[in-house]
């Protein structure tokens, strides 16, 4: 039977760089659902249909990871059919052998409920701006304020909302190295694995 790890968090809180290592450390398939968030936004015109059609060179495209791509995600990302149209895709790519990791906002609460092992990670507001500031090389106060904005629509949607499901376990990068929080997370896939 595959293994599915659950990743979840807010923005740049550092669960794409866990999720990516695990998917490395065990040669687990790895999914960044937000990237289908992005695309979907990224195609403009009717976001539903844009989620009916995506397709993989749609994931391609220039600019998303960029903020701006980021915030149109979140916005499209509350519309229930668009959510709706993305599960099928997650859940199959979710059970392939030997395992995979998925990280994005309701992996552990929506699209993969059984998942052996939840993951939340978060980090501080402050400590997220400053990351995502760097990596973009972006003013931080400007990127703190477009956070919490993403973060809050992202939270208080009635569809899917962002939260951690109640067994997952809490990983805070704000004061630790990626290598930390990348053992960190391994020590708890290992456990569970037994
Ligand atoms: N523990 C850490 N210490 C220092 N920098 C980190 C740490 N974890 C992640 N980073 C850096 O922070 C930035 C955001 O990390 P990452 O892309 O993994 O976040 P994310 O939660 O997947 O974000 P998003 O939801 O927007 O895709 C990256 O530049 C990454 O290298
Ligand atoms: N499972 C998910 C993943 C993402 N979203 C939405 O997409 C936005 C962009 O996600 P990133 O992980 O690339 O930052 C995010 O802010 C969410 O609105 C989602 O709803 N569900």
């Amino acid at each position: 039977m595959p293994f599915i790890i659950a990743i979840d968090g807010p923005a740049a809180s550092g669960k794409g760089t866990i999720a990516h290592a695990l998917a490395e450390h065990y040669g687990f398939h790895h999914l960044d659902t937000g990237l289908l968030y992005r695309a979907t936004g990224a195609k403009g015109g009717d976001p539903v249909e844009a989620a009916r059609t995506l397709a993989p060179a749609d994931l391609e495209r220039d600019g998303l990871r960029s903020s701006e791509a980021g915030q149109i995600a979140s916005r499209i990302a509350i519309i229930p059919e668009v959510r709706s149209a993305l599960v099928e895709f997650q859940r199959r790519f979710a059970v392939q052998e030997p395992g995979a990791v998925l990280d994005g906002r309701d992996i552990g609460t929506v699209i993969c409920p059984d998942a052996p092992v939840k993951l939340y990670v978060i980090a501080s507001n402050e400590v997220r701006a400053q990351r995502r500031a760097a990596e973009l090389g972006a003013d931080p106060a400007q990127m703190l304020s477009e956070l919490r904005e993403r973060d809050r629509r992202d939270r208080e949607r009635d569809t899917a909302p962002m939260r951690p499901a109640d067994d997952a376990l809490i990983i805070d990068t704000s004061n630790i190295s990626i290598d930390e929080a990348i053992a960190a997370a391994i020590s708890i896939v290992d456990h569970r694995r037994g």
